[in-house]
Order: structure tokens, then sequence, then C-alpha cells
């Protein structure tokens, strides 16, 4: 997919006209990519879905290793996301809204799920993964539920709560869930989203938190789990919220901002290289004047990096606004006639000076990765100092992706030699029957 589009968007935001976070554009072109028998033979296709039945032992064979960035069948690093929690808790619609740009109201429409779907989501080097979005009725104790298998290869896996509703079936079914997850594989990262908060006043979101909070990790006390400590959120002493490293429990909602920042969480503990990418990031900010920066992958608005300062939730919707803008503005200027995807190329920039002397800064990284700097407008005189700083950050961060699609040939050659090798020794060994 060849990006032509070019964005030199620059101009001045008045923080008081705020964006609607609901309207985006849709640019992203994820794929599915399915993997199916042979090792190599990946199809393709938009959007498919698959009976439980359907896991049988190729997918099984496929990854029934705990999955890295740097494992999978055909040489490409795809870790899992199960989406799991009761009917209607809004699994698909948080899938639609963080990875398809559905608008948050569309998803009213949307069926409830009776399959599992299983999407592959590439849209960067560092953004890969795929996604299995859980139909609400699973039934561990169905035979055909082949929960060890699924398990064995997942990297994390999400439970989805409806606030709005009672939470007592809910907890029982996540405490059923992670304990036979864990059973299976203990690296799992537990994520809790505490779903569809939009309809609560803030004393309510953190009441029930603590509460959800408290009841799991006493049940897992109690069935003897207690090494599987699920982490809540730090609520900062001035009231805005900070967030923290080890979290497990996230207050989210289709109609803001919270779903991409939980997600931003949760991808981010599947990336090896994160540690790397954060110290680039603290030494690029720390010699450049630069306040914070955030490493964005543009298609989902999910930032896989920041430094090592605390986030907070004001600046990182100030960023997502950003990118809207910026992606706005190219869909309706950017050069005509170019291929679907992405409107972000080389090229991208865009600077918004903010009526607080606050100066954010927009630049590509890679085709799919942009960082976001917030900046004072006395710094941002030494814009030549900070665009020399960011091609040396530019540079380390090729770098990092280099060392990684070398470990993944010789992991793939590593798979390969072993295959021919395995063959080899069958055919050996059906010859001299
Ligand atoms: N208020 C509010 N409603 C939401 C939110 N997320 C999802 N919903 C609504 O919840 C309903 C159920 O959403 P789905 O995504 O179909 O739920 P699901 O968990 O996939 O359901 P199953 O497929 O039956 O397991 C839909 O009407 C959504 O519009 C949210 O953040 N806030």
């Amino acid at each position: 997919m060849a990006l032509t589009y070019q964005v030199n968007a620059v101009g001045k935001l008045d923080t008081t006209s705020s964006l609607n976070p609901k309207q985006n554009v849709s640019m992203t072109s994820e794929k599915v990519s399915v993997l199916c028998g042979e090792e190599d033979e990946a199809l393709e296709y938009d959007d498919d879905e698959y009976d439980l039945e359907a896991f049988s032992d190729a997918d099984l064979s496929c990854e029934d290793r705990a999955p890295g960035f740097s494992d999978s069948v055909n040489g490409v690093v795809k870790p899992r996301i199960l989406l799991m929690g009761l009917r209607r808790s809004g699994k698909s619609s948080i899938q639609k809204v963080v990875f398809h740009k559905m608008s948050p109201s569309e998803t009213l429409f949307l069926e409830s799920t009776n399959k599992i779907c299983r999407e592959d989501v590439s849209s960067s080097s560092f953004v890969s993964f795929q996604i299995w979005d859980f139909p609400g009725q699973i039934d561990f104790f169905d035979p055909t539920f082949d929960y060890e298998m699924i398990f064995r290869g997942t990297g994390a896996l999400i439970f989805v709560i409806d606030s709005q509703d009672d939470y007592v079936e809910a907890l029982s079914r996540l405490h059923l869930t992670v304990t036979r997850a864990y059973k299976v594989n203990p690296d799992i990262s537990f994520e809790v989203f505490i779903h569809k908060v939009d309809g609560l006043s803030d004393d309510h979101k953190i009441e029930k938190q603590r509460d959800i909070h408290k009841r799991t990790n006493t049940d897992l006390t109690d069935a003897g789990l207690e090494q599987i400590h699920l982490r809540c959120r730090q609520q900062h002493p001035f009231g805005s919220t900070q967030i923290t490293e080890e979290e497990s429990f996230y207050l989210t909602s289709i109609y803001d901002h919270s779903i991409f920042e939980a997600f931003s969480k949760v991808v981010q503990k599947l990336i090896p290289q994160l540690p790397t990418l954060e110290n680039l990031l603290n030494i690029f900010i720390s010699n450049s004047g630069i306040e914070k920066a955030f490493l964005f992958d543009v298609g989902s608005k999910i930032y896989i990096a920041t430094d090592s300062s605390p986030v907070d939730m004001q600046t990182y919707e100030l960023c997502c606004d950003m990118i809207d803008v910026v992606i706005d503005i190219s869909c309706i200027y950017g050069m005509p006639n170019t291929e679907a995807g992405l409107p972000h190329d080389k090229d991208s920039m865009a600077i918004i000076h903010l009526n607080n002397t606050t100066v954010i800064y927009l630049k590509e990284v890679t085709k799919f990765l942009a960082m976001v700097c917030f900046l004072r407008k006395e710094s941002f005189a030494r814009k030549g100092l900070i665009d020399y700083n960011f091609h040396c950050f530019k540079k380390a961060i090729q770098e990092v992706f280099d060392v990684r699609v070398k470990v993944q040939q010789s992991r793939k050659l590593l798979n390969q030699r072993r295959w021919s090798k395995l063959t080899l020794t069958s055919g050996v060994c059906s010859s001299t029957h």
C-alpha cells in the first residue's frame, strides 16, 4: 500500500473550540490474514468469522507457544489479544470503534456475535497483533471450545464488564476466565475494561472501579491465586488521573478517548522494545526542550510509547484531536487520486499553537508512526535543533526496526530448517516402512 498523501498542515488552534472525537475519518485499511493449514500459506480476507469448531489442529500447531512480537508461523509476529465478557458488554463495539473507525452511535446496530471473530491488526511494525472477539455466551465446558489452545497463544486477555448493568455474573465469569487462562498460560496479561462509563458520574465511576478491583482480587486470593494480583489505576491527589505502568482495570467508553488510551496501555505491554523506545524519547525530549512526547500509531490513535514523565488524559486527548485534524485536512486537501489508506506520509507534519503558549508539534516517524510533542513557545524558537534531534531519533528508531527484522528473519530461517528436517525425517521413516 503506497502512501502518497502529503500533509503539511500548519495552523493555530484555539483550545476553546474543542473537536468532536466521535467524528473520525475512515482511513485505515486493516486486513485479516487467516493462517490455513500449511505453514506459509496466508490467505487474506476482509473481516471474516470462524466457528468454534473451526479451531482445528491447524490453528493449534500455528501458535502453540507463548507469543512475543517475534513469534509466528509465517515469520510475521502476531501476539493475540482476546476480547471476552458477557453478552452485550460492548466487545465488538470496542473493536469496531478503535480499529475500524466506526462511529460510536453506529454500534447501536451491531448484531450479537455468535462466532469467534479473528482479525489481524498490522498497521505498523510495532503495532501488529491479532484480536479475537469472543461471543458473550462462550462455554468453557463445551468440548468444541479448545480453550487450552486459545489461551496458550495469547498475549493479553481483555475482559469487558458493562458498568451500567449488574456485574455480579460478570465478576464470576471473569474469575472463571482468569483462573482457566492462568493455568494454561501464566504469562497472559489480564486487563479488565469497566466499560460504558459514559453514563456514570465521576464518583460513581471510581466507586465501581474500587468495588470491582476489590472483589476480583478477593476472589482470586480465596482461590489461592494471589499471585495474579490485578492492579488499579492511581488517582492523582489533585483530581487528574495519572496512568500508571502496571494497571489492569480501566474505565472505558467508546464515546470518548478512554477506550483508545486503555487499548494503548494493553498494546504497550506487548511491545518488547518499549523500554528502548521510552529511553530514546527521554533522550530526545531532554535535549530538545520538549515537555512531553508520544509515539503514535496514526491509524488507530494508539500511542505505542511515551517518555517516562506521567501521562494525563487531557494531553492524550489533545494528541488524538491533533491527529484527527491532520488526517481530516489531508483527506480533504491531500493529493487526489491516491490509493485508499492513511493520508499520512514521510513529509507529514503539523504545528498547532495553543492560546496558552503551548505548541504541539507532530512529525512523521515511519509511514504509520508519528511523534506528537508538547513544548513551550520559547523552546519552539529552537526548531532547527528540535528537527536535528528528531532526525537522530528517527535514525535510532530505524535501527530498532532493523534489529527486529533481522531477529524475525533468523527465526523464520530456523523454523524453515526445523520444518525441512522434520519432513526429511518423516520421509525417511515412511520409506523404510
Ligand atoms: N453507552 C455505551 N454503550 C455502549 C458502549 N460500548 C458499546 N455500547 C453498546 O452496547 C451494545 C452492545 O454492544 P456489542 O459491541 O454488540 O456487545 P458485545 O459484547 O459484542 O455483544 P455480544 O456480541 O452479544 O457478545 C450496543 O448497543 C453498543 O452501542 C459504551 O462505551 N457506552
